[in-house]
């Protein structure tokens, strides 16, 4: 199982490059390593096993943290309603996405990033999403609200970009143009 000494930390090289597209039909390795990042984020969120293998809490992973640099997510987030949203996905594509962008009241966080970086983090509010599942299946997904913010998170991470990237550097909190604060 994947534990916190698995996750590369930011200096890391990985963290910036540009992961490759998984070959498809995916690999035993490829399936494996995806199963792991989603095992990953479900233990995460289990208070009796992230308490027993000092788990850090997340929302998602992606494989370049891990330092496997190929173009892999898991998701497992529930949205304002309850709606559980859990995807593992090879090559994962924003296909579409709104004007109108949102944000985290409260900010991002990132494994690989082990301190604080306070401010907005400006996303699509909405986006369309397209993948292949573990099945070999492509799905479509329309996300908004935290299961968006999340899943451009962790695409970020395949094209090298960690959150911070995008906070205004002068004005951290700066109120975001055309943008709904979540949270
Ligand atoms: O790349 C994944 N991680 O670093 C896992 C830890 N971060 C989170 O769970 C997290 C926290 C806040 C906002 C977002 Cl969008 C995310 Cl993703
Ligand atoms: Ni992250």
């Amino acid at each position: 199982m994947i534990t916190m000494k698995d996750i590369i930390r930011e200096g890391h090289s990985t963290l910036r490059e540009i992961a490759k597209e998984v070959t498809l039909p995916a690999s035993d390795e490829d399936k494996n390593t995806l199963k792991q990042l989603m095992e990953f984020v479900i233990n995460s969120q289990d208070p009796e096993i992230s308490k027993k293998y000092n788990l850090r809490p997340g929302i998602g992973l992606a494989a370049p943290q891990i330092n496997v640099s190929k173009r892999m997510i898991a998701v497992h987030v529930q949205d304002e309603n309850g709606k559980l949203f859990s995807y593992a996905l090879f090559n994962p594509k924003i296909v579409s996405h709104s004007v109108e962008k949102s944000y985290l009241a409260s900010g991002e966080g990132c494994l690989s990033v082990d301190r604080d970086v306070p401010g907005f983090v400006p996303r699509h509010a909405r986006v369309t999403v397209k993948g292949i599942n573990l099945d070999g299946k492509e799905v479509k997904i329309r996300l908004k609200g935290l299961p968006a913010i999340a899943f451009q998170h962790e695409i970020d991470h395949l094209n090298g970009i960690m959150f911070y990237d995008h906070i205004d550097k002068k004005n951290p909190f700066q109120t975001i143009e055309n943008a709904i604060a979540i949270g």
